[in-house]
């Protein structure tokens, strides 16, 4: 019998006796119930026993219970406030339970994302990224990793790794992710791929060394300027690229520099892989261990092979004439600097030339630039012939070219010898024919030396000393060569202090028109006067035309010179027209090539005729023969434009220059004026006489007014009045005058001829 059988047999028992009204008796008589009485006792004591122990398990298991709930809520306080956000979500991707440290990321409160969806919290762009992951792990039931933005209304999206593993639940499958905030590796994601970027895509060479100088990293400019591929450098030593064109010596300084200032930057020669060597410009940097050791070596460099190039064509351009490839002016001056300091140091004396091309405009102007560029090199190829390799030449411009003799030896007359011979080679040499263009030019140069240090030791003096020379040179029939003379340098000053002079005399108005009449051979009259002007010199009188105006045209000042005549003579011819006493019909004017060249020169006509009023029969310009060569078409042009305005074009000094029948065919000319060397010997040259005489018969011919200028006598006077010529100007007449004076003169005579005097003239 069990004990549950027995134990409800002795209940049975139990009650039955129970249910006897005098119990002690039945006790009394009853064994059985002795023993089930005894039985009970036991039982009863058994069952406090167990109701003790009972007790005592229900008190442990109070404890257990206790100690199990703090395990919870320890563990869920852990949940809540672990490292990394953690999240349960449904198949649906409903939130079943989400981490306080998650919630917080997204600044939302638990209750208000449990029983969201995810996914709205993923950022739109990864969406597709968190979709495939939820796909992998629903199919495959295993753990998935991915990374992807989150975001909120409030929180702008910020990267997240997240492992994901699918758990088997019996309302369904569950996705218990694990999230960890990877913004900060994310970010340096970015730098570590934009550093990499920008190494290999920086212009510059990068090269990374060990400390050892074994390259570990090289970029991609390197690879492109050096023709080595990443492979073939990479372990390699820095060496690979040595040039061999710098000693141990360079290397050893530059990695000492590096160690030592943590830097380097220089110029080096490199390498490339098809051992060419080219130059870079380079700077070295330590990247130190924070113990100070050197960790790296990082070298950034260019290839300047062509800042090379172009830094010598811009010296090229800037000390170099680009015509003739010599020196120009600047080098010359430095070189003419070194020779004079050479020269003092070493007691040597130098020679500086400057030599022109004799009538090169000429040929520029009428064979053109081309031709003219042709010969400017073909001199100076010439002019390299006759000098030695230490002597200099140099083109200043034009036609102008220097030569630097140094080092001529301690003798001055040596010297000067050396020098000459120099001077006869170049002479020769440069009159050799010269075949340009099918075009066979003969030329002859003009040159002025100056020897230094004896006749001066400041450059400024040398070039001026030279060129004055070379000056005389020209004066004096050209072809030639010159040395400078003591008289040569006061010369030079003189010439300096004119000008100065003359633009006192532009400034302070002391210039002053004279007049000289031309007289008409038939009539008697006086037609017209020839402008010429003074200048009224302070503490010094009067200074004539020869002294300054060829000084004036070298220096320019002839432009506004010659304005101020134009517009003097205009201003006298007006004030006759103002008040109608006219006895002399017009005034002629000297013109002088550079202000005939002037651009404006038609249009400055124009407006000194307009301003004064003047009609242009009342207005002659004097023109030379070189005004008439220089520049043909142009010359051509604008002297058709001054007849057309109605003004009257003579030839000044006829006969001492080209006179060439050419211009006097084609040229709209009217007057020709014989000039006053012929007239002065025509009684005692035959030669004079025959020239005199064929120029009035040639003017005759061509229909042209003809004028002898500088008749002085009697005897001149008759026989250009028989041989035919038209009216003449001299001091048989007069003198040139102020106007005022000249007027008391004409009337004068003009009442001794109405009175019948016989007048010499
Ligand atoms: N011995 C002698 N001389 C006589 C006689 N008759 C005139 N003369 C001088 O001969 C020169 C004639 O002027 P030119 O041939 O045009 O030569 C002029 C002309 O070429 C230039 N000139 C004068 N004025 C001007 C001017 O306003 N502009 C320019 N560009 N040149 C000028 O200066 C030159 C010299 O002028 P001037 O000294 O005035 O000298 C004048 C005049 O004084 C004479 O019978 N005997």
């Amino acid at each position: 019998m069990s004990k549950g059988e027995k134990f409800s047999e002795l209940r049975k028992k139990t009650e039955d006796i129970l249910k006897v009204t005098d119990h002690s008796a039945v006790i009394e008589n009853n064994i059985d119930i002795v023993r089930i009485l005894d039985d009970i006792n036991t039982y009863r004591m058994e069952l406090e026993r167990k109701n003790e122990e009972l007790q005592l398990a229900n008190a442990e298991l109070s404890i257990l219970q206790e100690m199990l709930k703090e395990e919870i809520s320890v563990h869920f306080r852990h949940y809540d406030i672990a490292p990394v956000g953690y999240v349960t979500l449904d198949t649906n991707n409903q939130i079943l339970e989400i981490n306080q440290t998650l919630a917080s990321k997204l600044t939302l409160h638990k209750n208000d994302l449990l029983g969201h969806l995810f996914n709205s919290l993923v950022f739109p762009d990864d969406q597709d990224i968190f979709y495939f992951c939820c796909i992998k792990i629903i199919n495959e039931k295993k753990f998935q990793t991915c990374e992807l933005r989150l975001h909120t209304k409030t929180i702008s999206p910020f990267w997240v790794h997240l492992d994901c593993a699918p758990e088997h639940h019996k309302k369904g499958m569950r996705i218990h992710i694990a999230i960890s905030d990877i913004s900060h590796l994310k970010t340096l994601e970015q730098d570590l791929t934009l550093s990499a970027s920008v190494l290999d895509e920086c212009a510059e060479m990068i090269i990374v060394t060990a400390p050892d100088y074994n390259i570990i990293k090289v970029n991609k400019a390197f690879v492109q300027t050096t023709g080595f591929i990443k492979a073939e450098t990479l372990g390699k030593n820095y060496s690979i690229l040595q040039s061999g064109k710098h000693n141990e010596q360079f290397y050893q300084d530059m990695w000492a520099s590096l160690k030592l200032n943590k830097n380097w930057q220089g110029e080096i020669w490199n390498k490339r892989k098809n051992g060419e060597i080219y130059p870079e410009w380079i700077s070295l940097t330590t990247v130190s261990n924070p113990d100070g050791s050197p960790a790296y070596y990082i070298s950034v460099s260019s290839d300047i092979t062509q800042r090379k190039k172009d830094a010598q064509q811009i010296n090229f351009m800037a000390y170099y004439d680009p015509l003739t490839g010599l020196p120009n002016r600047i080098l010359l001056q430095d070189r003419l600097k070194q020779a004079l300091v050479q020269a003092h140091r070493n007691r040597q004396h130098g020679a500086v030339f400057i030599l022109d091309i004799d009538h090169f405009k000429v040929i520029n102007d009428s064979l053109g630039h081309l031709i003219g560029d042709d010969l400017l090199q073909e001199v100076a190829k010439r002019l390299s012939d006759c000098i030695r390799e230490e002597d200099t030449i140099s083109r200043l411009g034009g036609d102008e070219f220097v030569v630097l003799l140094a080092d001529l030896g301690e003798d001055k007359k040596n010297a000067i010898s050396h020098a000459s011979s120099v001077a006869e080679k170049i002479i020769h040499t440069i009159s050799e024919p010269i075949i340009t263009q099918e075009n066979k030019l003969q030329i002859t140069v003009s040159i002025g030396i100056v020897m230094f240090p004896d006749d001066t030791d400041q450059i400024i003096d040398l070039m001026k000393l030279a060129d004055n020379a070379m000056y005389k040179v020209k004066q004096s029939g050209r072809n030639n060569y010159k040395f400078v003379t003591p008289s040569l340098q006061k010369e030079a000053d003189e010439r300096l202090s004119v000008q100065h002079g003359l633009h006192d005399a532009l400034n302070r108005d002391l210039f002053e028109l004279f007049y000289q009449p031309q007289i008409n051979f038939i009539t008697q009259a006086v037609s017209g006067a020839e402008a010429l002007i003074r200048w009224q010199k302070p503490n010094s009188g009067l200074v004539y035309p020869d002294d300054f105006i060829t000084i004036s045209e070298e220096s320019g000042l002839i432009v506004p010179i010659g304005t101020w005549v134009l517009e003097e003579a205009c201003r006298q011819i007006s004030s006759w027209n103002t008040h109608k006493k006219q006895l002399i019909s017009f005034i002629s004017v000297n013109m002088s090539v550079r202000q005939f060249q002037q651009k404006n020169f038609i249009s400055e006509m124009q407006r000194i005729m307009l301003n004064h009023n003047i009609q242009p029969q009342q207005l002659e310009l004097e023109l030379t023969e070189s005004i008439l060569i220089h520049n043909l078409d142009e010359t051509k042009r604008k002297l058709f434009e001054l007849r057309e305005m109605g003004i009257r074009l003579a030839i000044d000094d006829f006969g001492t220059g080209y006179s060439s029948l050419q211009y006097l065919k084609n040229l709209p000319i009217d007057v020709i004026k014989i000039d006053q060397s012929f007239i002065n010997d025509i009684l005692l040259d035959v030669n004079d006489r025959a020239i005199v005489q064929t120029i009035i018969s040639l003017a005759k011919n061509l229909n042209l007014w003809v004028v002898a200028e500088g008749v002085v006598n009697q005897e001149q006077y008759e026989f250009l009045k028989e041989k035919g010529c038209d009216s003449y100007q001299g001091y048989y007449y007069s003198k040139p005058m102020p106007m005022a004076e000249l007027l008391g003169v004409i009337q004068d005579k003009n009442s001794e001829l109405s009175a019948g005097i016989n007048i010499k003239y």
